[in-house]
Formats: structure tokens, C-alpha cells, sequence
């Protein structure tokens, strides 16, 4: 097998006396769909806001794309990263999160080329270029002139998702997407997600209880509870004949929506 884009080694997460993540061993591939599924407050977001760098780690060490995240190389000793590092690592990756944060005095189009203006050094020109090929991607071309404020949830996430691909990110993560839209507006961005995992050579990290969505876009599905894997496989596996009863007295709450 190859090296995995994201591995993560022995991780402990601890916020005050609660260990959220315990001892935590993880890989994706490149280009593989893995969904962690698993009950509130297992650690599932801490994952992806630690490989955003919103979070830091207490123990262990993490790689991504064969550098580690949260240290760095100084005289072949490996030390806490600097801001620098940090900055550099975050561009292998795009985060759409549960509540959108979307800049709401932009417009959807400054929305989306912020960073690349900012952080890449985009001109103003590629950045709109790029603005428009990917709100074209998620299907709102015709709403770039307009504040997130006039977009419905399902618009507002889908700017979302443009706005994190603008970046170019080898990874994408996803943190419940669609958990605070009203259930009609769910379908358009669980459409947009499924293509690009249909489409596009992503790696793709998503956190959901959408069970039925994970079964159709996931290699692989990751059962995490109390900060560790209790079992992981395809979801046509997993969801089937899961080994361990935790795993089965979870699933079993979401049996209706097969
Ligand atoms: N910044 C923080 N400060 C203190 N505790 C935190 C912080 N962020 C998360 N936690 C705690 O860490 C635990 C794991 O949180 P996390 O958001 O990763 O869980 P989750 O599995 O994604 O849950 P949910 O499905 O409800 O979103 C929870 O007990 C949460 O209260």
C-alpha cells in the first residue's frame, strides 16, 4: 500500500480531564472517501479541526501528504510547528463546515476568492476566473453578485464548498454539511458533494449522520467512539454485519433510513 495522505499516530486530544481523543491510530489513502460516523461528543469534528489546524494536539503526531502537521524537521529533531509550517501544511487542505462560515459582509464571489487573493497570491483576474469555474461546479454562477444573507442554507453551504475548492486542496473535509439545514434544502449539497466524490481525485474526510449519503459515496466507513475506532470497513459491510455490539446498538437507531 502506499503512504497514506493523512496518518495519524498515537493522538491524544484532551480538553481539561476529558481525553477526546485517546491514543488514536488513523490512515486515509489518497484519493479515498472515508465517513466517520459515531455517537455526539465521540471526537468525530476534533479530527478534522485538528488536521485544519483549529485545534491542537497534546500527544502524538500526525502526517499529511508525508510531512507532519503539528511538528517540524529543525536539525533533524522534530519540534512543535511553527506558525510558518502550520500556514504551509493547512494548503493541502479545504473545510466545509456545519455552519457554513461564510463571511457575511462579502459577497458569495469575495467569498471565494478571498484566500486565493490572500494566502495563494492569486491576481484579482485568477481569482475570479476561479471563482466563477467552481460556483459554475456547485451550480450558482448567477448568484456571485449577492451577500450570504440573501443565499438559502443549501445555496450558503454549496458557497461553501466553492470557496474551500478555490483553495486547490488535495484533501477536503467536511464536518456535518448538511446537519443545520432544513431537511428540503439537504439534497442540493449532498448532489454537489456526491459529485465531486464521483468526478474528482479528492480525498475526502467527511463527519455525518447521514447514513444513507456515507453508504453511497464512502470506501470506508469509521465507527468512532470515546475517541477511538471501535471498527471500520466498506460501508455495504460495516452497516450489514458489524462485529461489535456498540457498533450495532449505534446503526441500529438509523436502520429506518435503509
Ligand atoms: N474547544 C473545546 N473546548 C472544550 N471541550 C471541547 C471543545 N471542542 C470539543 N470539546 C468536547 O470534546 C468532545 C468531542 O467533541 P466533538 O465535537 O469532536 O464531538 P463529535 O463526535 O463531533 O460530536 P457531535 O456529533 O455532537 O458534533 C465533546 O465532549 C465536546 O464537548
Amino acid at each position: 500500500m502506499n503512504e497514506p495522505i493523512i496518518k495519524f499516530d498515537n493522538v491524544v486530544k484532551r480538553f481539561g480531564d476529558i481525553t477526546v481523543l485517546d491514543s488514536l491510530n488513523f490512515q486515509v489513502q489518497k484519493g479515498e472517501k472515508v465517513t466517520i460516523i459515531g455517537p455526539s461528543g465521540s471526537g468525530k469534528s476534533t479530527v478534522l479541526r485538528i488536521l485544519m489546524t483549529l485545534e491542537a494536539i497534546n500527544e502524538g503526531i500526525i502526517h499529511v501528504a508525508g510531512k507532519p502537521l503539528w511538528h517540524e524537521y529543525k536539525d533533524d529533531r522534530l519540534v512543535p510547528a511553527s506558525e510558518g509550517h502550520l500556514r504551509e501544511m493547512r494548503k493541502e487542505m479545504g473545510m466545509v463546515f456545519q455552519q457554513f462560515n461564510l463571511f457575511p459582509h462579502m459577497t458569495v464571489r469575495r467569498n471565494v476568492t478571498e484566500a486565493p487573493v490572500q494566502v495563494l497570491g492569486l491576481s484579482k483576474a485568477e481569482a475570479n476566473q476561479r471563482a466563477e469555474e467552481y460556483l459554475d461546479l456547485v451550480g450558482l454562477s448567477d448568484q456571485a453578485d449577492k451577500f450570504p444573507r440573501q443565499l438559502s442554507g443549501g445555496q450558503q453551504q454549496r458557497v461553501g464548498i466553492a470557496r474551500a475548492l478555490a483553495m486547490r486542496p488535495n484533501i477536503m473535509l467536511f464536518d456535518e454539511p448538511t446537519s443545520s439545514l432544513d431537511p428540503e434544502l439537504v439534497g442540493e449539497v449532498l448532489t454537489v458533494i456526491q459529485r465531486l466524490a464521483e468526478e474528482h481525485d479528492l480525498t475526502m474526510l467527511l463527519v455525518t449522520h447521514e447514513m444513507q449519503f456515507a453508504k453511497q459515496i464512502s470506501d470506508r466507513v469509521c465507527f468512532f467512539d470515546k475517541g477511538k475506532i471501535v471498527e471500520e470497513g466498506p460501508p455495504e459491510i460495516l452497516y450489514t454485519s458489524p462485529k461489535e455490539e456498540r457498533t450495532r446498538e449505534f446503526l441500529k437507531n438509523f436502520i429506518n433510513q435503509e
